[in-house]
């Protein structure tokens, strides 16, 4: 393994009686990288996350935390994690302070590094200000802010957060996308959610579980790419023959969608190929090229093929 590598999951499995709720799930993730783990419901998200959490046994496979076996070192393995689940059990009645002192004592945090590991926490989550506030009087995303102080109070290697946006108003939910950004830099994050955007706004990686399996695991440029203009919209005033645009360089076929409008849909990473040899020809020829938009797919459309159609891509690496 590599050094930065700060978890491992191999083969991860699990039956719940009869039914296979998480088949074979396997990922490394490194320093840095904050994935954003996707999937439809049911899909076996919460299941592979209390796993790795180590909240529920795995009917096969293996996790490593920092090259700590979870199953055969579950205490060292868990003092490197960090873990906000969607429900944090936050005590109402307790100030910011006493909370995360004592979070910090459950966590077997040496006496003397208490104090400090709660200011350094509470400095990091923007709760600087609110350490004598009893935390039933917090906003929604205050709250939210002291859910992940106390997954990062002992600084661990790897931090899991469960769906952290619920709930929040949209200021509340750029703050804390901010500050998972930041977590990002010195662990490795990951992140459950339904919300595409913020897959988008603050993951390195992405990975889609779907029946169990994950069935897509990439960098979230190549996801980017998937989404990217495969069609043009165009507008010509006096459009040539079909036969004399299909046959233009990188072009897959043309779909008629009106008498002066038609779609070009290109071959695989022939886009700007294709777009740049239709204007010269259009200029050449005189077809009065009015109109051109590139159709790009939203990252709904590729989630939804990824997740139901034939698309889906057995899983490789996210790392
Ligand atoms: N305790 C359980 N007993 C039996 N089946 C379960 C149990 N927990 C989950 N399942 C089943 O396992 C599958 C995966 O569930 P899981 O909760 O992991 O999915 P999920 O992706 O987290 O879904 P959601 O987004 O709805 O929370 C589902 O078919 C679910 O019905």
């Amino acid at each position: 393994m590599s050094d930065d590598t700060l978890i491992r999951v191999e083969g991860l499995t699990r039956w719940y009686g009869e039914r296979l709720a998480v088949d074979g799930v396997g990922f490394e993730l490194r320093r840095g990288q904050v994935l954003g783990f996707l999937g439809p419901n049911g899909a076996g998200k919460s299941t592979t996350m209390q796993m790795i959490t180590g909240n529920l046994a795995p009917s096969a496979g293996r996790v490593e935390i920092s090259g700590i076996d979870l199953l055969e070192r579950p205490r060292e393995a868990k003092a490197r994690l960090g873990y906000l689940p969607e429900t944090p059990p936050l005590y109402r009645e307790l100030t910011v302070d006493e909370y995360l002192t004592h979070c910090a004592r459950l966590r077997r945090l040496p006496r003397r590094r208490i104090r400090e590991a709660v200011a350094r926490a509470r400095e990091r989550c923007g709760l600087a200000d609110v350490g004598r506030r009893l935390i039933g009087n917090l906003s929604k995303g205050y709250r939210q802010r002291v859910g992940i102080a106390q997954a990062i109070l002992h600084e661990p290697d790897v931090v899991i957060l469960d769906e952290p946006t619920v709930g929040l108003d949209p200021i509340q939910i750029i703050e804390i996308r901010r500050l998972i950004g930041e977590l990002g830099r010195d662990h490795s994050v990951i992140l459950s959610t339904h919300i595409l955007a913020e897959v988008q706004s603050i993951c390195t990686h992405v990975q889609i579980i779907r029946d169990g399996r994950l069935v897509y695991a990439a960098a979230m440029a190549e996801l980017g790419e998937r989404a990217a203009a495969r069609t043009l919209r165009v507008r010509l005033r006096r459009p040539p023959a079909e036969q004399e645009l299909a046959a233009l360089p990188g072009v897959a076929s043309v779909e008629p969608l009106g008498p002066d409008r038609l779609r070009l849909v290109f071959a695989d990473g022939a886009a700007e190929t294709a777009a740049e040899a239709l204007v010269e020809r259009a200029a050449a020829g005189g077809w009065g090229l009015v109109e051109l938009v590139p159709e790009r797919k939203s990252l709904e459309e590729v989630f939804v093929e990824l997740t139901t159609g034939d698309a889906a891509e057995p899983g490789r690496a996210a790392a």
